[in-house]
């Protein structure tokens, strides 16, 4: 079903690959819309000020492909936060030699250069985009590497399995920027395409608000649209009213 517009006391979360840009084949092969960056200001400025990321990608990364962005960020599923004007702060990570994770995960990886090794701050991404017959090999690799670390947990994403901090969750992410004076008391709308958005759009609904699936699926989110391009088309349509 279609959202019906975007209340004007809404507090907006976003999330990034295949919700504000396209999937591509490679994370660094992203093309972010060109009106994105200006849209973003927009109604981040309608809304008082309640518009924030909320990404599996690290912060540092969004901002590189975000730079002006003035909302906040939540990264790395929420195990990173960023405020406006503020330094990018660790929450709900875990504490672990991550240099030696990421080496691990590469040797393991060594085998088949289709295989991608994405590092972040606070775990790490094996993707097999390139090599979809793989898919029960990671899956099965990343099951027995993470059990050499209490401290983190699987996250199945699209075409790839991640290790992040067990504790880091989008929906603790959005409670958290719930509880900030720009956010609080508005009505928490999350758009998301992903397993790792779910948790999301289940704590905004029960917050009072919904939560809209980009593309194809089963979700819990009340509302739907088709893609990126669908979703940007519905927030520009709250700015022109
Ligand atoms: O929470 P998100 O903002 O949706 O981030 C989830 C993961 O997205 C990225 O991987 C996915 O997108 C890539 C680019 O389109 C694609 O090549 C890959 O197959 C997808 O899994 C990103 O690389 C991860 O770090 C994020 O956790």
């Amino acid at each position: 079903m279609t959202p019906p517009d975007l209340p004007c006391d809404a507090a907006l979360f976003l999330d990034f690959d295949g919700c504000l840009v396209e999937i591509a084949e490679r994370p660094d092969a992203i093309i972010v819309p060109p009106g994105t960056p200006d849209m973003l200001a927009e109604l981040h400025k309608a809304l008082g000020g309640a518009v924030a990321l909320v990404s599996g990608r690290n912060v540092d990364d969004l901002r590189q492909y975000l730079p002006g962005f003035p909302g906040a960020i939540a990264g790395s599923h929420g195990a990173e936060m960023a405020l406006p004007g503020q330094d990018i702060a660790p929450v709900d990570a875990a504490d672990l030699d991550v240099h030696a994770l990421h080496v691990r995960a590469r040797d393991l990886a060594a085998h088949d250069d289709r295989l991608m090794i994405e590092p972040k701050p606070h775990g790490v991404v094996m993707h097999y985009r390139a090599a979809p017959d793989l898919s029960e090999w990671v899956d099965r690799t990343m099951t027995e590497l993470v059990a050499h670390y209490p401290q983190l947990a699987i996250q199945q994403a699209k075409m790839a399995i991640e290790l992040r901090p067990a504790n880091a969750r989008k929906d603790r992410a959005l409670a958290r920027l719930m509880d900030l004076p720009q956010f609080a008391g508005r009505m928490p709308v999350y758009a998301g395409d992903d397993l790792t958005d779910e948790v999301a759009m289940a704590e905004a609904q029960s917050q009072g608000g919904f939560g809209i699936k980009i593309g194809e699926g089963d979700s819990c989110a009340r509302y739907r649209l088709a893609d990126p391009v669908a979703l940007s088309r519905w927030l520009n349509r709250a700015l022109a009213v």
